[in-house]
């Protein structure tokens, strides 16, 4: 046995045997042992071994303490025995396990040490479980986040990602984690240009503690593709120490995509608003300027090649160069061709470029920006894009300075522009139909304007037919104005006698419609209920003509005088009864001649009833 075992006869006391172990520890050799006294080992303590003794032979077993060794150094060693009694040859024989009670003690601790370390380990495999829960909780709660969440440790490498991260960015988490992750996703800025990492935001929130939100990046997917996200990145701190950040992302693509949408949608909008306005303000002052007729009269040769002019062009996208003196038509001609074009349902904008200041013509033509000059107070939409989808007419063409003519050649060959003071090109679509007065041609030669403009311009040319060139329209011209004057002024119509219209055919008309439909206006004004008077400069005519024409200077009549006031008589009567040939209204009624022969001389002057 390990442990020290001595047998004694109690009666003799005498020891019978001795182990090894109780050799080493009383200290003496086997042969020393066996046959000594047993009280002997304990000198002073005979009464404690009797009691002991007695107690195992009476009971059968027994144990004490209160025995002790005395050392070579003086120090006692108390012992343990635990004996039980034993019949050998009848004779009674006690069997002891000694101890050492230090080595006892000793075990003692030890073992309960071991208790102490077989608890603490229950316990610390309790906190494990713990803390496992709350990891996996964690990952759950990570896993099942719509955002994209990735944490980076302080030297920026990725420590793990999210699920919804693996989605937005297309790459495995595994592939990412241990990764500096600024190199893999975010690497450029949105117009791909180099994204340093010592610029990134993420990464100076471990730098210096504080968090970044930044709400309109790109991170770039494995693919390539980039993605809009919003990001907060937050530092994480170890026992105050920073160690590195959690960033949380979103994919915020479409929802820019949407703010776009909403934003242009409202600076369309707001163009519109301004565009309605300016049309608005436009329209009021067309109204005010008090467009009498947008009908063209006249029934001559040049009125009529003049429709079919109108009618052949008009429905056409091409740019229409009128060209004729003041108070010819022009502007009328203009009109026409917009109403008989597909843009009708759109304004014709008007820009009478003799009106603008030189300085202005720019921003007239093609607006401006707040601040541009000074007295650019707000924004300002040019009448190019006032007239988007509709007609631009540019009375007085000629007037337009030659350094613009550039700017307005590229409008009308690429339909591109820029508000003055902007950089943003803007397009618009828009006809453009011009009118001068002057002799463009010449002006091309003398270099006062551009050659290139004028020929994008001179695309169609209309020539607007002075007065004087087709008096066969006076009398119709004449019918008209009374009429639409008068009702106008809220009267019933003068009557215009034959003489008054000759008195009207036998002037020059510098001024044109604009002209005769001034000078009867001012007759019909005027007007006291009996016949027109006209003011005709040179001729001072105060009185009412006689309604013949008797005056010695129309003696004698040639033949065409006589057929072109035949015509306009004609035409006189026709516009009189509106149109009508035949019937107690018509016109043959009012001529005193059979319908039938009126018909005939329409057909052969030439007049469209
Ligand atoms: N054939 C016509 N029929 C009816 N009215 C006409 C005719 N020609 C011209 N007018 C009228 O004469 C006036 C002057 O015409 P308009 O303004 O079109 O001339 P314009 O050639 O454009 O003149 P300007 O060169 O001075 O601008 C207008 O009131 C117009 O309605």
């Amino acid at each position: 046995m390990a442990e020290a075992v001595v047998a004694f006869d109690p009666v003799d006391d005498r020891i019978l045997a001795a182990n090894a172990a109780a050799c080493r520890l009383y200290g003496r050799r086997s042969e020393d042992l066996v046959g000594a006294r047993m009280s002997a080992l304990h000198p002073d303590q005979f009464p404690s071994l009797v009691v002991f003794t007695e107690a195992v032979l009476h009971q059968g077993r027994g144990w004490t303490r209160a025995l002790a060794l005395e050392d070579a150094d003086g120090k006692g060693r108390q012992l343990e025995y635990l004996a039980s009694r034993l019949t050998l040859d009848q004779r009674q024989v006690v069997v002891s396990l000694v101890n050492d009670l230090e080595d006892v003690r000793r075990r003692e601790v030890d073992s309960e040490a071991d208790g102490f370390l077989r608890d603490g380990m229950e316990g610390w495999r309790r906190v494990e479980q713990v803390f496992r829960d709350i990891e996996r909780h964690n990952q759950l709660i990570l896993g099942a986040a719509g955002e994209g969440i990735y944490g980076v440790n302080a030297e920026g490498k990725a420590t793990f990602v999210n699920p919804a991260a693996e989605r937005l960015l297309g790459w495995k988490a595994a592939d990412l984690v241990t990764r500096n992750i600024h190199h893999v996703v975010h690497y450029a800025h949105p117009d791909g240009s180099h994204y340093d990492e010592k610029d990134c935001p993420i990464y100076s929130a471990f730098r210096d503690g504080a968090t970044r939100r930044v709400e309109d990046d790109v991170f770039w997917r494995k693919d390539g593709a980039p993605i809009r996200v919003e990001y907060t990145s937050t530092p994480i701190r170890d026992r105050g120490s920073i160690v590195g950040a959690v960033i949380v992302f979103r994919d915020i693509t479409s929802r820019k995509e949407s703010e776009e949408r909403l934003r242009a949608a409202l600076e369309e909008v707001e163009q519109l608003r301004q565009r309605l306005e300016l049309e608005n303000a436009y329209l009021q002052e067309e109204i005010k300027t008090e467009r009498k007729h947008h009908e063209i009269i006249g029934a001559s040769a040049a009125i009529q090649r003049l429709l079919r002019q109108i009618e052949l062009v008009a429905a056409t996208e091409a740019t229409v160069l009128i060209t004729g003196e003041s108070g010819t038509g022009k502007e009328l001609i203009a009109r026409a061709l917009h109403q008989g074009s597909s843009r009708s349902h759109r304004p014709m904008i008007r820009v009478n470029c003799a009106a603008i200041p030189r300085e202005l013509f720019e921003s007239e033509f093609f607006g401006h920006v707040k601040g541009a000059f000074t007295g650019a107070v707000r924004d300002r939409v040019g009448r190019f894009e006032l007239a988007d989808g509709g007609t631009l007419f540019l009375d007085e063409l000629g007037e337009i300075p030659l350094e613009l003519q550039p700017k307005l050649l590229r409008v009308l060959q690429e339909g591109h522009f820029e508000r003055v003071g902007e950089d943003r090109t803007r397009s618009v679509d828009v006809r453009v139909i011009a009118a001068t007065n002057r002799r463009l041609d010449e002006e091309v030669a003398r270099g006062t304007f551009r050659e290139d403009l004028f020929y994008r311009l001179n695309v169609f040319p209309i020539e607007s037919v002075p007065l004087r060139q087709r008096r066969d329209d006076i009398p119709l011209l004449a019918a008209h104005i009374v009429k639409t004057c008068a009702l106008r002024l809220g009267r019933p119509a003068p009557q215009l006698t034959r003489g008054g219209i000759e008195q009207l055919m036998d002037y020059d008309w510098p001024g044109n419609v604009r002209e005769l439909e001034n000078i009867i206006e001012r007759a019909v004004i005027l007007d006291q209920g009996g016949r027109l008077a006209f003011d005709i400069p040179g001729r001072r005519v105060g009185l009412p003509l006689p309604a013949t024409p008797s005056q010695p200077a129309e003696a004698v009549v040639t033949e065409t005088n006589r057929r072109a006031r035949d015509r306009a008589n004609i035409i006189q009567a026709l516009a009189a009864c509106g149109g009508r040939v035949s019937g107690p209204s018509g016109a043959a009624a009012m001529l005193g001649v059979r319908p039938t022969t009126l018909a005939s001389r329409i057909k052969t002057l030439g007049i469209r009833p």
